[in-house]
């Protein structure tokens, strides 16, 4: 029997990740290739000739899943029934800019359609946030939504972990998809520890460490980390636009991972609201290692943490910190 569709919201629909993402969506990336849709597409009025672009080529691709399209510049409308919510509506960073400058335009943004999710949204909804400053964008998002459970909304550092997986397998020539296990902690900003203490590649004979097979510590604890971090600056240099198809395929990848579970043995990296695990500060939106299964996620546990790392734990932690302060004195 065919499946119900699924409602998935995607607010700045008419913007450079909205244009990558919504049609993805529709042939089945997020969800899988079984299930149907419904896209809800929010912008804003100096946008919605745009947003009705998109909408009459979404109409023209004929995609099978695609069940039906929704596009307004009606927060209510676009909330209303939504099972699924990525929420890249808002500002982008430019060159020159840290993703703390683009704070004021868009916490505001994300205490008023934190009501309309809470208000409108389907029991249940998944969200994750996209746009930045993602991980408190998601924190604000949260404490205006206080109906909304804590474990149903997250940022988005999925790019993060998959850049660092591409740095690993360009550095050993082997395949993405055999590298895995890779952590993003923290902020989705350039105080982002990437981290392959833990991740292993897989060869013809077994499963191998990174740092046994890279044999480059130096690399691995300094260019590795500043390339990762400096990855969205780079895109932004280069393409005069911050990073759109990468962005748009990790949001899919997150969004799949967290409703169809993680593959066994594998965990990915999701901005969650954070209960303190690895004496991470407990109240923001923290990226930690996370499995996932029938629609919820867990934090990894027991994982070790050296000296090295727990400095940069904490430095991303403080971040977090001293940005959620810097977001509240935006909103008062
Ligand atoms: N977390 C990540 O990994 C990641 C990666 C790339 C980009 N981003 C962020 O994602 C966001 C979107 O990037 P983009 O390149 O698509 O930007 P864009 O400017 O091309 O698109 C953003 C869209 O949001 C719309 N918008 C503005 N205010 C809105 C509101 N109140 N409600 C609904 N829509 C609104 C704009 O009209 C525009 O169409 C930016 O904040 C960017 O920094 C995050
Ligand atoms: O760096 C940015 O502002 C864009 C985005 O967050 C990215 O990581 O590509």
């Amino acid at each position: 029997m065919a499946k119900e569709p699924v409602r998935v919201l995607v607010t700045g629909a008419a913007g450079q990740i909205g244009y990558a993402l919504v049609p993805m969506i529709a042939r089945g990336v997020m969800l899988g290739a079984d299930q149907p849709v419904i896209l809800h597409m929010l912008d804003i009025p100096p946008a919605a000739e745009a947003l009705n672009g998109v909408k009459m080529e979404l109409v023209d691709a004929a995609f099978p899943l695609l069940k039906g399209v929704v596009a307004t510049t009606d927060v209510v409308e676009a909330c209303t029934g939504v099972n699924i919510a990525v929420m890249v509506g808002g500002f982008p960073r430019k060159e020159g800019m840290e993703r703390k400058d683009v704070m004021s335009k868009n916490v505001s943004i994300y205490k008023s359609q934190a009501s309309a999710l809470e208000q409108h949204a389907a029991p249940n909804c998944k969200v994750l946030v996209v746009a930045n400053p993602a991980n408190t964008n998601a924190l604000i998002l949260k404490e205006f939504a206080p109906s909304i459970p804590a474990k149903n909304i997250t940022c988005l550092t999925r790019l993060d972990h998959n850049r660092a997986l591409g740095q690993i397998s360009e550095k050993l020539n082997v395949q993405v998809s055999d590298v895995k296990n890779v952590i993003i902690w923290g902020n989705h900003s350039s105080t982002q520890y990437p981290d392959v203490n833990h991740a292993t590649v897989k060869t013809p004979s077994a499963e191998k460490p990174v740092r046994e097979l890279v044999k480059d510590d130096a690399w691995l604890n300094g260019e590795f980390i500043t390339t990762v971090q400096q990855r969205g600056a780079a895109i932004i240099k280069a393409r005069k636009l911050s990073s759109a198809l990468s962005a748009a395929s990790a949001a899919c990848d997150h969004i799949r991972d967290w409703v169809l579970g993680t593959p066994e043995g594998t965990w990915v990296s999701m901005g969650v609201y954070s209960d303190g695990s690895y004496n991470a500060p407990a109240g923001v939106i923290y990226s930690f290692p996370v499995t996932c299964r029938n629609g919820e996620w867990t934090i990894v546990q027991g994982l070790v943490i050296d000296e090295f790392s727990r400095k940069k734990l904490d430095l991303t932690g403080a971040e977090l910190t001293e940005e959620k302060e810097l977001a509240y004195s935006c909103l008062s």
